[in-house]
């Protein structure tokens, strides 16, 4: 049996010492972190800092070359193959700039996608709170390209909180879209945070975007070099050029 110390289990994820190298290059130089449940935190910094390396090694779709990083107080290296694809499908929540819904699929199916995968029946009345909160009900039968950019995002949205992620984990997903579309999506990460206590981690470069979290982590050659809590957009924009 695993004790978990009371850290452990307040932290959605957790990263302690976390380096990846490519040959020469250290794109996560020593990163510890610790990502508390139900907060919002935004990941920013320059081209090339380490952004998305920092969530593919938190969120386990790639394993860091040294460190520990831990789910739920799980320490997610010491899982195989096979158990890892199970705690991120159950557990995480996943949205890229791209959307990344299925062409051959209608939104309904789409969404339900995860649940499928793990052999899990959709409960009928969270589906329907969830297409709701994204405002799909009427385009359940449409196919992505029957959508515009803001729809596939918000159905992509969808699919990241049907299973009740701990942890949605948000990869610039509001780059492909126009303010005001942005900012729909953007509020209803807000809202999973706010109203089912989901723990947010979204990277963008967008000041703007980053001001809808809690606060925002500022990373430069592979380390945390700042946080700023409480965040306005000419508040980051301005900590941004310090850089
Ligand atoms: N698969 C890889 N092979 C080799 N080097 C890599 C690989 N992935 C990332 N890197 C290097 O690691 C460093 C960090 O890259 P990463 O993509 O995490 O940065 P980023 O902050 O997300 O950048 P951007 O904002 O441009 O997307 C860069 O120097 C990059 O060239």
């Amino acid at each position: 049996m695993t004790t978990m110390t009371a850290e452990a289990t307040a932290q959605a994820v957790g990263l302690e010492s976390v380096t990846k190298t490519y040959g020469a290059v250290r794109a996560l130089d020593g990163i510890t972190w610790s990502f508390p449940r139900g907060g919002f935190t935004a990941v920013m910094g320059p081209s090339g800092s380490g952004k998305s390396t920092f969530l593919h090694c938190a969120s386990g779709l790639d394993r860091p070359t040294a460190g520990t990083v831990r789910i739920g107080g799980t320490d997610i290296g010491r899982l195989g193959e096979a158990r890892r694809t199970r705690l991120r499908r159950e557990r995480i929540g996943f949205v890229f700039q791209a959307f990344n819904l299925i062409p051959s699929m209608d939104v309904e199916q789409n969404i339900t996608l995860p649940l499928r995968l793990g052999g899990i029946e959709a409960d009928p009345a969270w589906l329907r709170e969830i297409v709701a909160r994204v405002g799909l009900a009427d385009r359940l039968r449409h196919r992505p390209s029957e959508l515009s950019g803001g729809q596939q995002q918000r159905a992509a949205v969808a699919r990241a909180l049907v299973t009740r992620p701990d942890v949605v984990f948000a990869d610039e997903p509001t780059g492909a879209l126009d303010p005001r579309t942005a900012r729909d999506v953007l509020r209803l990460l807000r809202e999973a945070a706010d109203l089912t206590g989901q723990t947010i981690v979204l990277v963008t470069h967008d000041p703007a975007a980053a001001a809808w979290a809690d606060s925002v982590l500022f990373l430069r050659a592979g380390r945390i070099v700042d946080e700023l809590a409480a965040p306005s957009a000419a508040a980051v924009a301005a900590r941004w050029d310090s850089l």
